[in-house]
């Protein structure tokens, strides 16, 4: 049985505990100041909720570090001295082992997770970085929670935690903003919004299971719906026009820049 307690309990939380309560084994706590939130999260999957950090964490444990990276310091701060070697995994962006190990007074059994919303439904996608010190077993604990909310990937070095929070962590946005887009076409041509909404999210459901389903190059399958002289080709010249690839690139490369910023500006002292 792995005891894992949450320290905060909003959006990301949320969704890790959603899928993680699908799976067995696990007894579940959420530290969280605000009541709503807890009685919500009670109510929702049975878990158990505090208001305040219980008085101590034994090495069967794990804290999950779930607020954001701007109150992990002041969290840290209070955890320290409650930690009786307990695994403790951080989902926050920027903040890096160093300084959280650091502010837990010189703790080191600490992974980074880079977390995505869609883990509340079993499609995450999580990054995961352990650095040399920590053992199989904690690695392996960390793999587990995280599988049972979606798909994995172990990071070499901790800088890829900043790639893959340009990519996959805030990726579900990018996404949500493109579904935006083609509703409000959609709405603009006519579509009443229960339809315009349907139209979007069912394109993008099918595109991507025909995706996986195919395993085709992504290329090929937008050349197939793209035929020579048709009308699919003056969208994409369209989206050519206004660089919307290189768009994408930049957005990807400021969140990660924020990430390295988030970093240097919240570890110093
Ligand atoms: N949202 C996302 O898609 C992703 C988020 N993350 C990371 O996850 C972390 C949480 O993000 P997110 O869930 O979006 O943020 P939220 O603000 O939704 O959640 C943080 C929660 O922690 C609570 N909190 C504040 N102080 C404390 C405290 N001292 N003890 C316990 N709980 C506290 C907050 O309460 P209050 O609101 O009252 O301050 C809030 O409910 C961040 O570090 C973020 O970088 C990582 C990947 C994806
Ligand atoms: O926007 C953020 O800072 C968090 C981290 C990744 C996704 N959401």
């Amino acid at each position: 049985m792995m005891h894992i307690t949450f320290i905060g309990g909003g959006n990301m939380a949320t969704a890790i505990i959603a899928g993680l309560t699908k799976a067995r084994g696990c007894q579940i706590s959420v530290v969280e100041p605000n009541a709503d939130k807890r009685a919500q999260l009670a109510q929702q999957f049975g878990v158990t909720t505090q208001e305040q950090l219980p008085v101590y964490f034994g090495s069967g444990q794990i804290v999950v570090l779930a607020v954001k990276p701007q109150q992990l310091r002041e969290v840290c701060g209070g955890l320290a001295s409650r930690l009786d070697g307990a695994l403790v995994l951080s989902i926050a962006a920027g903040v890096g082992v160093s300084a959280l190990s650091r502010w837990l007074d010189g703790h080191e059994r600490i992974v980074r997770i880079m977390p995505n919303t869609p883990a509340m439904i079993g499609k995450g996608v999580a990054g995961l970085y352990a650095p040399r010190g920590v053992d199989e077993q904690d690695r392996d604990a960390a793999q587990r929670i995280m599988a049972a909310a979606g798909s994995t990937v172990w990071l070499d070095e901790e800088s890829g935690i900043d790639d893959i929070t340009a990519i996959s962590g805030s990726g579900p946005a990018y996404v949500f903003y493109f579904i935006e887009g083609l509703i409000d076409a959609a709405r603009q041509m006519g579509f009443d919004d229960a339809t315009a909404r349907e139209l979007a999210l069912g394109t993008f459901e099918g595109a991507v299971a025909l995706a996986r389903h195919s395993g085709e190059d992504i290329a090929t399958l937008r050349a197939n719906v793209t035929s020579k002289g048709g009308t699919t080709e003056q969208a994409i010249a369209s989206f050519d026009a206004s660089e919307l690839k290189s768009a994408i690139l930049r957005g990807a490369r400021a969140c990660r820049a924020r990430s390295v910023e988030l970093g240097v500006q919240l570890s110093q002292d």
